[in-house]
Protein backbone atom coordinates (compact mmCIF):
# COMPACT_ATOMS: atom_id res chain seq x y z
CA UNK A 1 0.00 0.00 0.00
CA UNK A 2 1.36 3.22 -0.79
CA UNK A 3 1.50 6.53 1.53
CA UNK A 4 -2.10 7.26 1.75
CA UNK A 5 -2.18 10.55 4.09
CA UNK A 6 0.46 13.79 3.78
CA UNK A 7 1.81 15.51 6.80
CA UNK A 8 -1.44 18.09 8.07
CA UNK A 9 -1.20 21.38 7.14
CA UNK A 10 -2.68 24.35 9.02
CA UNK A 11 -5.28 25.26 6.46
CA UNK A 12 -5.41 22.88 4.29
CA UNK A 13 -5.46 18.84 4.38
CA UNK A 14 -6.13 15.79 3.07
CA UNK A 15 -6.33 14.44 6.83
CA UNK A 16 -10.13 14.15 6.80
CA UNK A 17 -11.64 11.42 9.21
CA UNK A 18 -9.92 12.71 11.94
CA UNK A 19 -11.66 15.54 11.88
CA UNK A 20 -14.85 14.11 12.88
CA UNK A 21 -12.98 11.44 15.44
CA UNK A 22 -11.73 13.92 18.05
CA UNK A 23 -14.70 16.77 18.11
CA UNK A 24 -18.39 16.99 18.26
CA UNK A 25 -19.87 18.27 15.39
CA UNK A 26 -22.72 20.46 14.90
CA UNK A 27 -24.89 21.66 12.18
CA UNK A 28 -24.63 25.38 10.98
CA UNK A 29 -26.39 26.43 8.46
CA UNK A 30 -25.51 24.09 5.76
CA UNK A 31 -22.75 22.95 6.65
CA UNK A 32 -20.88 21.03 9.86
CA UNK A 33 -18.66 22.48 12.41
CA UNK A 34 -17.05 21.85 16.08
CA UNK A 35 -17.78 23.01 18.85
CA UNK A 36 -14.33 23.46 20.11
CA UNK A 37 -13.18 25.26 16.87
CA UNK A 38 -12.99 28.61 16.77
CA UNK A 39 -10.16 28.11 19.21
CA UNK A 40 -8.66 25.20 17.72
CA UNK A 41 -4.64 24.98 18.46
CA UNK A 42 -1.91 23.90 16.49
CA UNK A 43 -0.95 21.17 18.41
CA UNK A 44 -4.84 20.03 18.57
CA UNK A 45 -4.79 19.97 14.94
CA UNK A 46 -1.56 18.04 14.50
CA UNK A 47 -2.97 15.73 17.25
CA UNK A 48 -5.81 15.22 14.82
CA UNK A 49 -3.50 14.52 11.96
CA UNK A 50 -1.93 11.86 14.14
CA UNK A 51 -4.91 9.92 14.69
CA UNK A 52 -6.18 9.88 11.18
CA UNK A 53 -2.99 8.57 10.22
CA UNK A 54 -3.39 5.12 12.54
CA UNK A 55 -6.88 5.12 10.93
CA UNK A 56 -5.85 5.20 7.54
CA UNK A 57 -3.19 2.87 8.19
CA UNK A 58 -5.09 0.32 9.84
CA UNK A 59 -7.39 1.18 6.70
CA UNK A 60 -4.45 0.27 4.73
CA UNK A 61 -4.04 -3.32 6.45
CA UNK A 62 -7.56 -4.42 6.38
CA UNK A 63 -9.18 -3.67 9.83
CA UNK A 64 -12.76 -3.26 9.79
CA UNK A 65 -14.58 -0.25 12.07
CA UNK A 66 -12.16 2.19 10.62
CA UNK A 67 -13.62 3.06 7.19
CA UNK A 68 -16.82 1.69 7.51
CA UNK A 69 -19.55 0.41 4.32
CA UNK A 70 -23.16 0.45 5.63
CA UNK A 71 -25.43 -0.79 7.90
CA UNK A 72 -25.91 -4.45 6.88
CA UNK A 73 -22.02 -4.58 6.24
CA UNK A 74 -22.37 -7.38 4.15
CA UNK A 75 -19.78 -6.73 1.79
CA UNK A 76 -15.71 -6.60 2.75
CA UNK A 77 -15.69 -3.23 2.01
CA UNK A 78 -12.57 -1.93 4.81
CA UNK A 79 -10.23 -4.07 3.48
CA UNK A 80 -10.58 -2.83 0.24
CA UNK A 81 -7.55 -0.44 -0.75
CA UNK A 82 -9.81 1.92 -3.01
CA UNK A 83 -11.65 2.99 -0.14
CA UNK A 84 -8.18 4.37 1.24
CA UNK A 85 -7.27 6.30 -2.00
CA UNK A 86 -10.48 7.71 -1.93
CA UNK A 87 -10.49 8.71 1.62
CA UNK A 88 -7.21 10.18 1.15
CA UNK A 89 -7.92 12.21 -1.87
CA UNK A 90 -10.42 13.86 0.15
CA UNK A 91 -9.91 17.35 1.36
CA UNK A 92 -10.69 18.74 4.28
CA UNK A 93 -10.31 22.70 4.62
CA UNK A 94 -11.03 24.23 8.44
CA UNK A 95 -12.89 27.67 8.31
CA UNK A 96 -15.42 27.08 5.51
CA UNK A 97 -17.50 28.96 4.77
CA UNK A 98 -17.44 29.97 7.90
CA UNK A 99 -14.92 29.68 11.03
CA UNK A 100 -14.89 26.48 13.01
CA UNK A 101 -16.55 24.03 10.05
CA UNK A 102 -14.66 21.59 8.79
CA UNK A 103 -15.68 21.49 4.62
CA UNK A 104 -15.55 17.83 3.41
CA UNK A 105 -14.07 18.85 0.16
CA UNK A 106 -14.63 16.31 -2.62
CA UNK A 107 -13.20 18.20 -5.54
CA UNK A 108 -9.74 17.22 -4.98
CA UNK A 109 -11.28 13.56 -5.53
CA UNK A 110 -12.42 14.63 -8.92
CA UNK A 111 -8.77 15.95 -9.65
CA UNK A 112 -7.95 12.06 -9.12
CA UNK A 113 -9.49 10.36 -12.37
CA UNK A 114 -8.64 6.79 -10.53
CA UNK A 115 -10.06 8.01 -7.11
CA UNK A 116 -12.94 9.30 -9.25
CA UNK A 117 -13.65 5.63 -11.24
CA UNK A 118 -13.32 3.69 -7.63
CA UNK A 119 -15.94 5.75 -6.56
CA UNK A 120 -18.34 5.25 -8.97
CA UNK A 121 -17.27 1.79 -9.25
CA UNK A 122 -18.05 0.97 -6.20
CA UNK A 123 -21.90 2.20 -5.62
CA UNK A 124 -22.03 0.67 -9.23
CA UNK A 125 -20.60 -3.09 -7.74
CA UNK A 126 -23.54 -2.52 -5.25
CA UNK A 127 -26.56 -1.56 -7.39
CA UNK A 128 -25.98 -2.83 -10.56
CA UNK A 129 -28.69 -6.05 -9.96
CA UNK A 130 -30.85 -4.61 -7.52
CA UNK A 131 -33.70 -3.84 -10.13
CA UNK A 132 -33.05 -0.04 -9.85
CA UNK A 133 -35.45 2.47 -12.15
CA UNK A 134 -34.40 5.38 -10.53
CA UNK A 135 -30.84 7.50 -9.38
CA UNK A 136 -31.99 10.40 -7.57
CA UNK A 137 -29.41 13.00 -6.96
CA UNK A 138 -29.45 16.07 -4.57
CA UNK A 139 -28.52 19.28 -5.87
CA UNK A 140 -25.22 20.13 -5.80
CA UNK A 141 -22.97 17.41 -5.51
CA UNK A 142 -25.51 14.65 -5.79
CA UNK A 143 -25.35 15.55 -9.19
CA UNK A 144 -21.71 14.53 -10.00
CA UNK A 145 -21.73 10.87 -8.36
CA UNK A 146 -25.60 9.87 -8.86
CA UNK A 147 -25.08 10.30 -12.99
CA UNK A 148 -22.47 8.19 -13.74
CA UNK A 149 -23.83 5.72 -11.56
CA UNK A 150 -27.22 5.52 -13.35
CA UNK A 151 -25.53 5.32 -16.85
CA UNK A 152 -23.48 2.29 -15.34
CA UNK A 153 -26.47 0.55 -13.79
CA UNK A 154 -29.01 1.34 -16.47
CA UNK A 155 -31.21 3.85 -14.62
CA UNK A 156 -32.84 7.16 -15.37
CA UNK A 157 -31.55 10.35 -13.29
CA UNK A 158 -33.86 12.61 -11.54
CA UNK A 159 -32.31 15.57 -10.24
CA UNK A 160 -33.81 17.12 -6.53
CA UNK A 161 -33.24 20.79 -6.91
CA UNK A 162 -32.74 23.89 -5.11
CA UNK A 163 -36.27 26.07 -4.71
CA UNK A 164 -37.12 27.67 -8.77
CA UNK A 165 -34.71 25.86 -10.31
CA UNK A 166 -37.05 23.32 -11.96
CA UNK A 167 -39.08 25.02 -14.75
CA UNK A 168 -41.94 22.48 -14.57
CA UNK A 169 -44.52 21.43 -12.47
CA UNK A 170 -42.37 20.58 -9.15
CA UNK A 171 -43.50 18.74 -5.65
CA UNK A 172 -41.66 19.58 -2.39
CA UNK A 173 -40.57 18.73 0.56
CA UNK A 174 -38.93 21.18 3.36
CA UNK A 175 -36.40 19.97 6.34
CA UNK A 176 -35.02 21.65 9.01
CA UNK A 177 -31.45 22.98 9.26
CA UNK A 178 -29.88 23.73 12.44
CA UNK A 179 -31.60 27.36 12.30
CA UNK A 180 -34.15 27.75 9.59
CA UNK A 181 -35.23 25.36 6.78
CA UNK A 182 -34.43 24.32 3.36
CA UNK A 183 -37.01 22.82 0.47
CA UNK A 184 -36.01 20.27 -2.43
CA UNK A 185 -38.15 19.62 -5.31
CA UNK A 186 -38.77 17.32 -7.94
CA UNK A 187 -40.32 17.55 -11.36
CA UNK A 188 -43.91 16.10 -11.14
CA UNK A 189 -44.05 12.70 -13.46
CA UNK A 190 -40.25 12.39 -13.06
CA UNK A 191 -41.05 9.23 -11.44
CA UNK A 192 -44.06 6.82 -11.03
CA UNK A 193 -45.70 4.78 -8.44
CA UNK A 194 -43.60 1.31 -7.86
CA UNK A 195 -40.16 2.37 -9.07
CA UNK A 196 -37.32 1.62 -7.28
CA UNK A 197 -35.06 4.18 -6.78
CA UNK A 198 -31.53 5.01 -4.95
CA UNK A 199 -31.04 8.61 -3.80
CA UNK A 200 -27.44 9.77 -4.19
CA UNK A 201 -25.71 12.61 -2.59
CA UNK A 202 -21.88 13.05 -1.39
CA UNK A 203 -22.44 13.51 2.04
CA UNK A 204 -24.71 12.75 5.29
CA UNK A 205 -24.28 15.03 8.36
CA UNK A 206 -28.01 15.99 10.40
CA UNK A 207 -29.77 13.60 7.31
CA UNK A 208 -32.28 16.29 7.01
CA UNK A 209 -31.34 16.48 2.98
CA UNK A 210 -31.46 12.96 2.53
CA UNK A 211 -34.92 12.79 4.78
CA UNK A 212 -36.67 15.12 2.56
CA UNK A 213 -35.69 13.28 -0.50
CA UNK A 214 -37.08 10.43 1.05
CA UNK A 215 -40.47 11.91 1.58
CA UNK A 216 -40.05 13.54 -2.36
CA UNK A 217 -39.82 10.07 -3.24
CA UNK A 218 -42.10 8.25 -1.04
CA UNK A 219 -45.04 10.68 -1.30
CA UNK A 220 -45.40 9.40 -5.10
CA UNK A 221 -45.20 6.25 -4.42
CA UNK A 222 -41.68 4.98 -5.17
CA UNK A 223 -40.10 2.53 -3.51
CA UNK A 224 -36.68 3.59 -2.06
CA UNK A 225 -34.29 0.97 -1.94
CA UNK A 226 -31.51 2.50 -0.22
CA UNK A 227 -29.60 6.31 0.07
CA UNK A 228 -26.27 6.11 -0.82
CA UNK A 229 -23.28 8.48 0.24
CA UNK A 230 -19.58 9.28 -0.10
CA UNK A 231 -19.06 10.41 3.35
CA UNK A 232 -21.10 10.04 6.84
CA UNK A 233 -20.38 12.04 9.57
CA UNK A 234 -21.50 9.99 11.95
CA UNK A 235 -21.84 12.30 15.16
CA UNK A 236 -24.39 13.96 13.75
CA UNK A 237 -26.92 11.02 13.68
CA UNK A 238 -28.43 11.92 10.22
CA UNK A 239 -28.90 7.99 9.85
CA UNK A 240 -31.41 8.31 12.72
CA UNK A 241 -33.62 9.91 10.50
CA UNK A 242 -33.65 7.93 7.92
CA UNK A 243 -36.30 5.21 9.36
CA UNK A 244 -35.63 2.14 7.73
CA UNK A 245 -34.18 3.12 5.11
CA UNK A 246 -30.95 1.58 4.63
CA UNK A 247 -27.52 3.92 4.53
CA UNK A 248 -24.99 3.48 2.56
CA UNK A 249 -21.60 5.01 2.74
CA UNK A 250 -18.02 4.27 1.76
CA UNK A 251 -16.08 6.22 4.17
CA UNK A 252 -17.52 7.46 7.88
O1 LIG B 1 -27.25 15.85 6.10
P1 LIG B 1 -27.47 17.33 6.00
O2 LIG B 1 -27.26 18.04 7.31
O3 LIG B 1 -28.77 17.68 5.36
O4 LIG B 1 -26.31 17.94 5.08
C1 LIG B 1 -25.86 17.30 3.91
C2 LIG B 1 -26.05 18.17 2.71
O5 LIG B 1 -25.23 19.35 2.84
C3 LIG B 1 -24.46 19.49 1.65
O6 LIG B 1 -25.14 20.19 0.67
P2 LIG B 1 -25.42 21.75 0.76
O7 LIG B 1 -26.77 21.97 1.36
O8 LIG B 1 -24.25 22.41 1.41
O9 LIG B 1 -25.55 22.18 -0.76
P3 LIG B 1 -24.54 22.14 -2.01
O10 LIG B 1 -24.31 20.68 -2.36
O11 LIG B 1 -25.35 22.84 -3.06
O12 LIG B 1 -23.28 22.84 -1.65
C4 LIG B 1 -24.24 18.07 1.18
O13 LIG B 1 -23.87 18.02 -0.19
C5 LIG B 1 -25.57 17.43 1.46
O14 LIG B 1 -26.50 17.63 0.40
N1 LIG C 1 -18.70 19.46 6.90
C1 LIG C 1 -19.24 19.47 5.69
N2 LIG C 1 -18.46 19.45 4.58
C2 LIG C 1 -19.01 19.46 3.36
N3 LIG C 1 -20.33 19.52 3.14
C3 LIG C 1 -21.14 19.55 4.21
N4 LIG C 1 -22.49 19.59 4.31
C4 LIG C 1 -22.82 19.60 5.62
N5 LIG C 1 -21.70 19.57 6.38
C5 LIG C 1 -20.65 19.54 5.52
Amino acid sequence: MNTICRPFAPQISRAKIVLKTTNRYFHSGNSVRTTNSLNTTTAKRAQQARTLQSRLAAAAVGERDHLTSSKDDDEPMADDDRIARIASSIRVIPDFPKPGILFQDITTLLLNPKAFKDTIDLFVERYKDKNINVVAGIEARGFIFGPPIALAIGAKFVPMRKPKKLPGEVISEEYSLEYGTDVIEMHVGAVQAGERALVVDDLIATGGTLSAAIRLLERVGVDVVECACLIELPELKGRDRLGDRPLYVLIS
